[in-house]
């Protein structure tokens, strides 16, 4: 665009010098009119001629509807990525096996994978990144750290960062998630009992609340060796900043909504940030408590008491990548924002949907509770790995709630040069919505049942091998990229079940299933207002 600019003022000048006799422009007005003739043949070849008539793409089916300048675009401001696109593809009537494309705003195209090997060899390919827009958008709050790494860069801060996440590293953090879950449970059960409403034998509580609180308490520990006080100051401190960036009900204000969910489509977070946005403003503050904070807990560390010997774990994360050595400072901050921002939301909104799904099937949420109770004999029995790893049926119910509930439904990749998938021409900057959501709900790859909740398809005696790591479950996506705190996850996660479900019964009285409508616009899945369950204490333990 800029070489075509310079040639077009050259030219001008030189035609109006040189050729005096046969315009009675200017030299600027030549320029100006070439200016705007190049820029409406590029919007006529963009919008109107290339993604009908040249691209590769083109005759790849899509979804009905959508506009001639804007195709879909609208339709998908305001709704998670990922859920949308496993809507549309039920809508395609003949759909390519491998991949559907749409159009976005201007002519943009888009691709989504459906099979699970166009997933795979997508995510796991390096020429495929995350796109620019996202990672510049992403950074305020989730840090400039592994997430949003790529290329080189990706790839050292992966090895220095992986010590931390060992399988054995994440079971010594067992301890610490169960003392979390034991103060949230005392919690829960005192507002039950203080509940002095005699109509019914429940109390209503909005369970994303103590899920979000829990979570980062435990990612305050494991991560830091600090207390973040979500549980006990949930309305001052450091929770609240993460509260009013990740509201339950989404951006309500209309400015936030449209700061938040229109203003990034068509303008650069670079830009953004500098307008006087209250909402951009604000979150650039929040980044700066969240920095600090980190800062704060970085320099508490005392490396002279860090036990290095082989084999031992640390108490934290952040001992273990100070004790590795290596990372400077500021990569050290901008990963721990990553570790907070990417390690909590995503797990308390998942553990909202494993209890949401439990509410809703009690012949499965008691069958978890006796195995609980069968292999944890008393409440105050301490929670170690292997009483964790006996709980067989507690691993299917983690799994499959993961597969139909993605807290992260969708993510986006781009071409970053010319390329071919399955015999499919890819040009350079193509962009990729990457629905894990529809992966783990496709008929091909989980059967005529796949959008059921149904744990018994994870039982080791039936469960195919690779399903994991195939394309077919995307929760933490596969390849270079996936998702590091996938261990960490799934045993905090099954620490806060084992808790609940142990302790509590839960019933919903709700929507079975949610439409899009009822959830919060944004990279995690979460309902709309959280979920109010009914909750009561279940049957003496023992
Ligand atoms: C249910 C919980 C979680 C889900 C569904 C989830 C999902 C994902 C997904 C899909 C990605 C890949 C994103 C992409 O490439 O576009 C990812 C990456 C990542 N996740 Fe998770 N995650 C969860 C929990 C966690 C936890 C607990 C941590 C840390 C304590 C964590 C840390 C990370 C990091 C650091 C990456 C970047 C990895 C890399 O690029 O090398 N995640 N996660």
């Amino acid at each position: 665009m800029l070489k075509t600019v310079i040639l077009e003022g050259l030219a001008a000048f030189g035609a109006a010098r040189l050729l005096p006799h046969y315009t009675s422009f200017s030299p600027y007005q030549i320029f100006f009119l070439a200016f705007a003739l190049q820029l409406v043949g590029h919007f006529v070849y963009a919008v109107l001629i290339y993604p009908y008539w040249i691209s590769p793409l083109r005759n790849i089916p899509g979804p009905p509807g959508g506009t001639l300048l804007y195709g879909h675009g609208v339709e998908e401001i305001g709704k998670s990525a990922g859920i949308i696109q496993h809507l549309w593809l039920k809508n395609i009537k003949n759909p390519d096996p491998n991949f559907f494309r749409y159009l976005g705003f201007f002519g943009q195209e888009k691709l989504v994978p459906i099979s699970a090997e166009a997933s795979r060899l997508v995510l796991t390919d390096p020429t495929f990144e995350l796109p620019g827009w996202f990672r510049e958008g992403a950074k305020t709050l989730l840090g400039d750290g592994l997430v949003l790494a790529e290329g080189d860069a990706h790839k050292y801060l992966r090895k220095r960062v992986a010590p931390a996440f060992t399988p054995a590293q994440i079971r010594h953090f067992i301890p610490d998630f169960w003392n979390k879950c034991t103060i949230m449970n005392q919690m829960i059960t005192d507002i039950i009992k203080s509940d002095k409403d005699d109509s019914k034998d429940t109390t209503t509580i909005n369970m994303l609340d103590w899920t979000n609180r829990v979570t980062f308490d435990m990612i305050g520990k494991t991560a830091f060796g600090a207390e973040f006080e979500g549980l006990p100051n949930p309305d001052k401190g450091f929770y609240d900043v993460f509260n009013r960036n990740y509201p339950p009900d989404g951006f309500t204000h209309p400015l936030d909504a449209i700061c938040m969910n229109v203003l990034p489509i068509f303008v650069p977070h670079g830009i953004l940030n500098y307008l006087p946005l209250p909402r951009y403003q604000a979150q650039l503050r929040d980044r700066e408590v969240i920095r600090s904070r980190c800062i704060e807990l970085i320099r508490n560390i005392d490396v002279s008491k860090i036990d290095k010997s082989e084999g031992v774990n640390q108490q934290d994360l952040l001992t273990v990548m100070v004790s590795g050595g290596e990372i400077e400072e500021d990569v050290m901050i901008e990963n721990m924002m990553t570790f907070i921002a990417a390690g909590f939301g995503t797990n308390a909104a998942s553990l909202v949907w494993a209890l949401h799904a439990l509410a809703t099937h009690p012949e499965i949420q008691t069958r978890l509770r006796k195995e609980i109770r069968e292999k944890l004999k008393t409440p105050d029995t301490p929670l170690t790995s292997s009483l964790m790893d006996s709980m067989k049926y507690l691993h299917c119910v983690v799994m499959e709630n993961t597969r139909l509930y993605p807290s992260i439904p969708g993510s986006w990749r781009q071409a970053m040069k010319s390329t071919t998938v399955l015999g499919l021409q890819i040009p350079k900057d193509t962009q990729f919505v990457m629905s894990s959501y529809l992966a783990n709900r496709s008929e091909k790859n989980w059967g005529p049942d796949s959008e059921e909740f149904n744990p018994d398809r994870w039982a080791e005696a039936t469960m195919k091998k690779g399903v994991e790591h195939n394309g077919q479950f995307l929760t933490y996506s596969v390849g270079h990229k996936s998702c590091i705190g996938k261990e960490y996850s799934l045993r905090a996660m099954k620490s806060v079940i084992i808790a609940l479900i142990g302790t509590f019964e839960f019933t919903f009285e709700g929507k079975k299933k949610f439409e899009m409508e009822d959830l919060v616009a944004g990279l995690t899945m979460r309902p709309r207002g959280g979920l109010k369950c009914e909750v009561k204490l279940a049957s003496p333990w023992v």
